[in-house]
């Protein structure tokens, strides 16, 4: 995942679920009473989910706010962006499943935050250790939010069974979430949670669904977190996003075209593709004194995404 400009034109579903969370745990988290406030964020991509909706719940006079990610182009094309534009804000390259953290950001911050970034990481546990690290040695605290489950997975799994594709997929397995096929994440995250350090923590796994509108959209979509396409000549590209639909098609994630009778209105016959995923939502202290309302259930919003 290298394309900056493509991934901040075709991310709506990444920004719709971190919006909402944030709405839901804005309150939650435990801000400073200085509002000197130390936030890092870890997969940061090109940036614009950590500065349309993590930066502005900021106290006005926050210390620092690090964007971080594994890619040095995302790191480039975000600091571009965002970095002169605001105070106290700069993004950095940092492999979150690294052995070694780098010693200048260890005990550093009060918030460590992630979105959609974890499923990337096999090693779920280092990445914890290391976001446990770098979180102030007296707490702190952080909100991981990444996909268990995503059809995209089974759809690589057999797109990499196929003689066209296979020499372009033979280290699938290295970009399908770890918990793609637990059969309890919740119990798992929250194992490797507790192992990592924190003693006070909430896990939810959420059922959702989105609603891709047009097979434009889907391939665009695709294509801006497709790890094969950049490996593969460009000429290709078109050819492996329509058997890419064609998977979709005939594990029966397409939606028959909507045709409106009425006459006053145009007839719907865009196709849609559905897809169900499971969200991890993760929230967790360093520190043990934890607020019961975390725990409560939270709304839920009933809608199918990507659909008006
Ligand atoms: C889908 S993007 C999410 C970007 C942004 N957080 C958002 O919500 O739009 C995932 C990002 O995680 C980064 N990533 C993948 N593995 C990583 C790792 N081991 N450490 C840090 N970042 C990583 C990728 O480079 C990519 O920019
Ligand atoms: C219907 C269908 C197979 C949809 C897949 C849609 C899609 C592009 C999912 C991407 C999931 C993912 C790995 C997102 C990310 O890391 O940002």
């Amino acid at each position: 995942m290298n394309q900056a400009s493509l991934y901040q034109r075709a991310n709506q579903v990444q920004r719709h679920d971190a919006k909402l969370i944030l709405e839901q745990y804005a309150s939650v988290l435990q801000w400073r009473t200085d509002g000197q406030d130390k936030l890092i964020d870890v997969g940061s991509g090109s940036g614009n989910v950590l500065m349309d909706f993590v930066h502005p719940l900021l106290p006005k006079s926050f210390g620092q706010l690090v964007g971080t990610d594994i890619s040095s182009k995302m790191v480039g094309y975000a600091n571009k962006c965002y970095g002169k534009k605001f105070e106290r804000t700069h993004f950095q390259v940092l492999d979150i499943g690294c052995e070694e953290l780098p010693q200048r950001l260890e005990g550093q911050f009060d918030h460590v935050t992630s979105f959609y970034c974890l499923h990337w990481v096999q090693n779920l546990r280092v990445a914890l250790q290391n976001i446990y690290r770098l979180l102030r040695h007296e707490g702190g605290d952080c909100l991981l939010v990444f996909l268990a489950s995503n059809p995209v997975y089974e759809v690589y799994k057999v797109l990499a069974c196929s003689a066209k594709w296979a020499r372009y997929m033979r280290d699938v397995d290295q970009f399908i979430s770890p918990l793609h096929y637990s059969k309890d994440p919740s119990a798992e995250f929250s194992r490797l949670l507790g192992e990592a350090g924190f003693v006070q923590y909430n896990v939810e796994v959420r059922n959702e669904v989105y609603v891709y509108e047009g097979v434009r959209n889907l391939k665009d979509n695709v294509k801006a977190i497709c790890p094969f396409l950049e490996r593969m000549p460009e000429s290709l590209h078109e050819e492996f996003l329509d058997d890419f639909i064609a998977v979709v098609v005939s594990m029966n994630l397409q939606q028959q075209p909507l045709v409106v009778d009425d006459a006053a209105q145009a007839p719907q016959n865009v196709e849609r593709f559905i897809s169900p995923y499971k969200l991890v939502v993760a929230y967790a202290r360093k520190s043990p004194d934890f607020v019961g309302s975390v725990l409560c259930e939270v709304p839920r919003q009933q809608a199918h995404k990507g659909v008006d």
